[in-house]
């Protein structure tokens, strides 16, 4: 989804984004606002290290896989912070999937005048009742008042007439040969009125600041009288595809292959939070990276292969080029330990995911999604843990992200695994993370949600 008709509203200008992340990460002591700025990437190795004869290096530096999240989220803090990016106001279409920034305060009783909940007879008094002639539709103006052993034909959602004892259901009342109206059962004072303000008075707060927005969300604000809502923007992101190798239609042929993740990438970004300002297909052009990277506006640049250390991986010698800092340079993590996070500007941030499929996946669950939430405002998912159905194979000292089906009160890991395959991630529910050493069968392992199988919120083919 674009930001189609987002403006900036000049009473919500006043009002912080970090504010509105402060609130949402209340729950979540480690993530203050008031941490310190993202460390750059140690020199020295903190833990033992596997030795890495492809880049013994770069593997020194890598980051244990809980560390690079919190980094990320820390990245994004302090780039929210510093660029105050102001609160937005949108048309209520566009608002799915955003954070409110500000209370969602009802501007109406509801409901707004008393109503009756069943289709039927509004009746006054006791029984049996005349039924006066005309009788009283939803939308209707406010109706003459009743007086004592008066009915009138009523619709559910119409307005009260004043003077009003109860409504009986129209399947418990008949009219007799002379038209009065006589009930088939006893009925309570009030019975079937849903009296003005039941759910909310005007002014009451129905949803605090930090609220996602759910359909069911831009209902309520719907009903409670809202036109547009105050949210905190979706973070900009440009995804820079690089390769010569690739392909964007056709068969695979002669050493040519299909870009997976130019069609992967956009909307699993927009359904962490993003807006997907631009996806650029760059080949293995280190001049067009450059530029790209020194022009680029995006709060978050993306871009996928080339983070290795083969003669056109241009990833890091351009980073090298802009003077970015490193925050995060390879991650104990299998697939795609060489991702890497790095500050292009002083509030603009670089997620470089490994060219390989699954391996640009673990990339987008490590780096990516805590940044986009944050930026987003969104709350960190609860964690959860479920026992693994069978004995997970893991790395010797990283930790391994397997994708996984939900099976009853167990996660089934799925085959076809490699880095290179999306075919086990593309019926997965979760990703379960396996601690450097492997599971066994039975043994708890944290999962982590992907995005259309929890909130489901904005995975918007559009
Ligand atoms: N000497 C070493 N070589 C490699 C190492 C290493 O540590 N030392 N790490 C390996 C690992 S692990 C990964 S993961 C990859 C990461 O490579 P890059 O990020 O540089 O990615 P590329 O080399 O550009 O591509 C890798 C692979 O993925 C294919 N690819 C790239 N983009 C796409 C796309 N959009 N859609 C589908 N497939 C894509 C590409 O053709 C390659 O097959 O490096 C290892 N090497
Ligand atoms: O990180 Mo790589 O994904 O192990 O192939």
């Amino acid at each position: 989804m674009t930001a189609r008709g987002i403006r900036t509203d000049g009473d919500a200008e006043d009002l912080d984004v970090e504010e509105v992340l402060a609130l949402v990460n209340d729950n979540n002591a480690h993530r203050s606002p008031s941490d310190p700025l993202p460390a750059p990437v140690p020199q020295r190795p903190e833990t033992p290290r596997e030795p890495d004869p492809g880049n013994p290096d770069r593997h020194h530096r890598a980051t244990p896989w809980p560390d690079a999240r919190e980094t990320a989220a820390r990245a994004a803090r302090s780039a929210t912070r510093s660029a105050r990016r102001a609160p937005v106001s949108v048309p209520l279409d566009v608002a799915l999937g955003l954070t409110l920034a500000e209370p969602l305060t009802a501007l109406t009783d509801l409901p707004s005048f008393d109503t009756s909940a069943m289709d039927g007879w509004a009746v006054a008094g006791p029984g049996p009742w005349a039924v006066r002639e005309e009788g009283v539709l939803a939308g209707h103006a406010e109706p003459e008042p009743l007086t004592d052993g008066e009915a009138v034909r009523i619709a559910t959602g119409a307005r009260i007439p004043l003077d009003t004892t109860a409504v009986l259901r129209s399947e418990h009342g008949r009219t007799d040969a002379k038209g009065q109206l006589h009930a088939g059962r006893e009925i309570q004072h009030g019975q079937d009125i849903r009296p003005r303000g039941q759910e909310c008075r005007n002014g009451d707060q129905l949803l605090a600041v930090g609220t996602l927005v759910t359909p069911a969300v831009l209902g309520l604000a719907s009903a409670a009288g809202y036109d547009t809502l105050t949210a905190v923007p979706r973070p900009r992101v440009e995804v820079l595809v690089l390769g010569d190798e690739l392909l964007t239609e056709g068969l695979p042929h002669d050493g040519l292959i299909r870009d997976a993740l130019g069609p992967m990438l956009p909307p699993w970004l927009r359904a962490l939070g993003a807006e997907v300002t631009a996806v650029r297909r760059l080949g293995d052009d280190a001049k067009a990276l450059h530029k790209a990277l020194t022009k680029s506006e995006a709060d978050l640049i993306v871009t996928t292969g080339g983070t290795a250390a083969g003669p056109v991986d241009h990833v890091h010698p351009t980073l090298k080029r802009i003077g970015a800092e490193l925050l995060v340079d390879g991650v104990k993590v299998r697939p795609g330990h060489p991702m890497l996070l790095a500050r292009t500007k002083e509030h603009q941030h670089l997620v470089g995911l490994p060219g390989n499929p699954l391996a640009a996946v673990s990339g987008l669950l490590t780096l990516a999604e805590p940044m986009l939430r944050t930026l987003a405002a969104r709350p960190a998912p609860e964690a959860y843990t479920m026992p693994l159905k069978e004995a997970a194979h893991g790395h010797p000292y990283d930790t391994r992200l397997i994708p996984v089906v939900l099976r009853g009160d167990h996660a089934v890991p799925l085959h076809y695994q490699g880095p290179a395959m999306l075919r086990g991630m593309a019926a997965a529910d979760a990703v379960a993370v396996v601690p450097p050493g492997g599971a066994r069968a039975g043994q708890e392992a944290e999962l982590l949600d992907l995005p259309w199988a929890s909130a489901g919120i904005e995975v918007c083919f559009t």
